[in-house]
């Protein structure tokens, strides 16, 4: 699978890390540093990620936790000027280099963001379209695609009559969940998170922290939020973000019972931010 994101055949040495791999982790970030311009935004920060856990990423407005997920999917391309030196290294290959497919790295990562952002086609549409576009036409086969991530994204059960109708007639929460059952079908393995229910209502949100939590069996979960309770609910492991430092890192129960660091307890009683 890891060589499909590679561009074209190169040496290898050009790509593996210089520190050893630790199957456990799904990620392993070195040193990362994320620029705007002159601006650093992301100030060399190490981490590894869990494999099938959920990881939250806190901190106050404009510490660069929403700069470094999307470096793990490379969006921040897509902003002129942002660049990014380090190492995010995913299996045995640093997803800043230059050689990987940026295409082929988004389904294996992908991305659910803050508004719910459905394309304006049927629900049925909004799953098959990167399948079509992927190479997937047969009928039969986008059926059950469509139906296992919906499942999977707990909505077939409100959907499944009107898989036709636009996804534009759903709920903001519903509108979620196909969002998020639309990175499914693509079957990735890491899935970041952006703030995903800070735009629903409390039902809708309690849904989605469940669906997280369901997910994490069989992916990985990266999720920004600014919202304590629920990173202490749903998270495993949790990441303080200040000023573009990674403050503490630790299982989440400790972070919100007994942290290390004085800030991460400043911030976590609501002292700043
Ligand atoms: N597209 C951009 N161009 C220039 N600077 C940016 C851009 N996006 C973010 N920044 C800057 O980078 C820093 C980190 O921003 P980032 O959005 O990652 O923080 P954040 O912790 O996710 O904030 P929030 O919680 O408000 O979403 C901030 O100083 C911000 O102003």
């Amino acid at each position: 699978m890891v060589t499909t994101l590679l561009e074209k055949e190169i040496g290898e040495q050009t790509i593996q890390s210089t520190v050893p791999l630790q199957m456990e982790h799904i990620l392993n970030v070195h040193d990362l540093e994320i620029f705007y311009g002159e601006k650093r935004a992301v100030n060399g920060i190490s981490m590894d990620i869990e494999k099938n856990a959920v990881t939250a990423l806190i901190g106050p407005s404009g510490c660069g936790k929403s700069t470094f997920l999307r470096s793990i999917n490379r969006m921040n391309d897509l902003i002129p000027g942002a660049r990014a030196q380090g190492e995010i290294m995913y299996e045995d290959l640093n997803i800043l280099s230059e050689q990987i497919n940026v295409v082929a790295l988004r389904k294996e990562i992908g991305m659910v963001f803050q508004k719910p952002n459905p394309f304006p086609k049927s629900i049925y549409g909004n799953i098959t379209h990167a399948l079509k576009f992927s190479g997937i036409k047969k009928k039969s086969q986008l059926d059950e695609i469509v139906e296992e991530s919906l499942q999977k994204a707990a909505l077939w059960d409100e959907v499944k009559d009107r898989l036709h109708k636009s996804a534009l007639s759903l709920s903001g929460g519903q509108q979620q969940r196909l969002c998020i059952a639309r990175t499914i079908a693509m079957k990735p393995t890491v899935m970041l998170l952006d703030e995903p229910s800070s735009a629903l209502d409390p039902i809708s949100n309690a849904k989605v922290e469940d669906l997280i939590v369901e997910l994490k069996k069989d992916y990985s979960i990266i999720i920004v939020t600014h919202n304590m309770q629920q990173a202490s609910r749903i998270s495993d492991k949790t990441a303080f973000f200040l000023s573009g430092d990674l403050v503490e890192y630790d299982a989440t129960e400790k972070i919100f019972t007994n942290p290390s660091v004085k800030k991460t307890e400043e911030y976590i009683s609501g002292r700043f931010g």
